[in-house]
């Protein structure tokens, strides 16, 4: 798609608010949905192009400025629009793995095709995402599930669906990348974004404990990573985290992300419901308690990760810890809250 694109790749009736908002494509908590609103609905195209440029990787890959824009345009228009898996979080992760990527544990750690890796599989990490669980499409027995055998089904389709949109020569980004680096790039994609299935979750944190206790360290405090393994662990990490992090967000942006995801969760109840399947964990909208859900999401999957990671970054990731923390509390007094009215609802009734 030619036609005008602006300094982010994107038409904006409001450039003045869109370069502020910019100003803030480096900090944690940018608000994403304004981008949302700001960019008219192409908040993917904007972070993602944005991002290329400030890093210079359109130079350093020979990529085409509007091969760039076809492509996320492209991208972008494959996302569906569920709840939560929608292309707001598709920028959302991404914008997160480009402040990830500055932590000054990892400052030239990582060389330019890890980081094209790294921005290009957060943008692409969900895309086409129905807004149902791999637990679904395999019970369902799912055109999907069928075809990927069961395993990390969602994954594996977002990364299909990602590579095949590529095969355009307006859209081909790594047109102009020699073959084999093309391949490296291709298999470091791929490891990270089957990283993002939860059922990894658990092997993927018991890795980055490891690496945590077994951390080099320069005496910069950079850490010294000198095996692809090694490498690549922490680049499937990092993205694990950024698709973990909204508890870790401000909580306004958190609780919006909750609304959506839950809505997402209960859709899909619904759907069980009416199709006589028993109703998943989360998914049931008249049993669900939603705070709770969140603490305990909180408690048993985000801070354990988010406290590894922190380790192996320290003290990089401090205030992201200290924002989780907060965030735990508020949700827990909401708990509390809910739980008080209930017992002064019980007096009332009896
Ligand atoms: C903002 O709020 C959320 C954002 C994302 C997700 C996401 N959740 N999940 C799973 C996570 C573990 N789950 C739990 N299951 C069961 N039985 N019990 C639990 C008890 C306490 C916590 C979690 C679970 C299943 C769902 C994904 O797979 C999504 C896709 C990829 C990454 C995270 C997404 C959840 C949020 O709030 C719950
Ligand atoms: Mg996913
Ligand atoms: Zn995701």
């Amino acid at each position: 798609q030619t036609g005008e694109y602006y300094t982010y790749g994107v038409k904006t009736s409001k450039p003045k608010e869109l370069d502020d908002l910019m100003e803030d494509l480096d900090v944690w908590g940018l608000d994403i949905f304004l981008m949302d609103e700001l960019t008219e609905h192409r908040p993917l195209t904007a972070v993602a192009f944005t991002i290329f440029k400030q890093r210079d990787l359109m130079n350093t890959f020979s990529i085409c400025p509007s091969t760039l824009i076809n492509y996320l345009i492209e991208l972008e228009d494959h996302y569906q629009s569920v709840p939560y898996h929608c292309k707001i979080h598709a920028a959302d992760v991404t914008q997160s793995m480009h402040v990830l990527l500055n932590h000054k544990a990892l400052e030239s750690v990582f060389d330019d095709d890890e980081i094209f890796a790294a921005i290009f599989s957060a943008a692409i990490h969900d895309v086409d995402h129905p807004g149902l669980t791999n637990q679904y499409l395999i019970s369902t027995a799912s055109e999907l599930a069928i075809m990927y055998n069961d395993d990390s089904v969602l994954e594996n389709h977002h990364l299909a669906v990602a590579f095949k949109l590529l095969q355009h020569e307006k859209r081909d980004i790594f047109c102009n990348i020699p073959k084999k680096k093309r391949q490296l790039i291709r298999t470091m994609v791929i490891d990270m974004v089957r990283a993002t299935d939860m059922s990894k979750h658990m092997s993927l944190l018991a890795e980055l404990k490891t690496m945590v206790e077994t951390k080099k360290v320069a005496g910069s405090g950079i850490i010294e990573l000198d095996s692809y393994q090694d490498r690549i662990r922490v680049l499937k990490n990092m993205l694990h985290c950024a698709d973990l992090s909204n508890p870790t967000k401000p909580l306004d942006i958190y609780r919006k992300w909750t609304d959506r995801v839950m809505n997402e969760f209960f859709l899909q109840g619904d759907k069980e419901s009416s199709q006589g399947l028993e109703i998943s964990a989360m998914c049931d909208r008249h049993k669900a308690c939603i705070e709770k859900t969140q603490v305990g999401f909180i408690d048993f999957i985000v801070h354990p990760l988010w406290e590894s990671w922190a380790d192996l970054v320290h003290p990089d990731a401090q205030d992201i810890l200290e924002s989780l923390q907060r965030n735990r509390d508020w949700y827990s007094e909401q708990v509390e809250n809910l739980q008080a009215l209930d017992k002064t609802n019980d007096k009332a009734q009896n």
